[in-house]
């Protein structure tokens, strides 16, 4: 008996596939205007901050164009299985990675979606080596895909993604939410 073949059409959706009239990215590198020094000098980072104790550390390699390269050592501490990647840390590190590549766009940007998949186990003590690409740009929204290779730049994929990234002013980080945050007040649910 043969197996059926599992068609693999890649990451991107619909809603992460730039649509047409969408135009081709043009990296200018990280606009100064939206790294304000306390971004700037910011090691808190979940993703890639020196200060994040249980953090990443995903370190940024080097930038050609719009293509961005990174990596990520898994330690004991991202396990999900024994002696294998947490699938949730792996999309970490994607969105860390595709993240940058709109950043380096010039482009003040947040993840609107993430869109991932699982090709093979990463182990722990591996190092998974990302690449980021930008498809194109519409309006506010940036489209990104990547992928992750285990050992090496020509390893075995590992993992691909595909995100939309957006825009956002730079209020959406220096505003006030400690209200939001709070739990509604008894009785003001709907
Ligand atoms: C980030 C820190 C950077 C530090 C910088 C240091 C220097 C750089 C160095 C290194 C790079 C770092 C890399 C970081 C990587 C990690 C990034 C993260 O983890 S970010 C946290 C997680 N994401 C959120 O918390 C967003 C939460 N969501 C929102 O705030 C909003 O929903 C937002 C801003 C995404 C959109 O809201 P609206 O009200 O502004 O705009 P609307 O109209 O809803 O959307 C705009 C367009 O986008 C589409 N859109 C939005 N979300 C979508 C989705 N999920 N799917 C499809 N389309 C979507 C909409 O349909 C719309 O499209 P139409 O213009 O009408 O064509």
């Amino acid at each position: 008996m043969t197996t059926p073949s599992v068609r693999r059409p890649g990451p991107a959706s619909s809603r992460t596939t730039p649509p047409e009239g969408a135009a081709a990215p043009v990296a200018t590198g990280p606009d100064p205007r939206h790294t304000t020094e306390r971004m700037m000098d910011f090691q808190g980072c979940f993703g890639c901050g020196a200060d994040a104790a249980d953090g990443l550390r995903v370190a940024h390699r080097d930038v050609t164009g719009h293509e961005v390269r990174t990596e990520f050592t898994v330690r004991e501490a991202h396990q999900g299985a024994p002696g294998l990647a947490h699938g949730g840390l792996l999309a970490t590190a994607m969105d860390e990675t595709l993240g940058s590549v709109a950043w380096h766009l010039g482009k003040r940007c947040v993840t609107g979606r993430l869109e991932t998949d699982y090709l093979a186990p990463v182990p722990v003590g591996g190092v998974l080596h990302l690449r980021g690409w930008c498809t194109g740009v519409h309006g506010r929204k940036v489209y990104v895909e990547g992928e992750g290779r285990i050992g090496g730049p020509d390893g075995p994929v590992a993992i691909r993604a595909a995100g939309l990234f957006v825009e956002v002013p730079e209020e959406h980080f220096t505003r006030d939410r400690t209200a939001e945050a709070r739990p509604a007040a008894a009785g003001a649910e709907g």
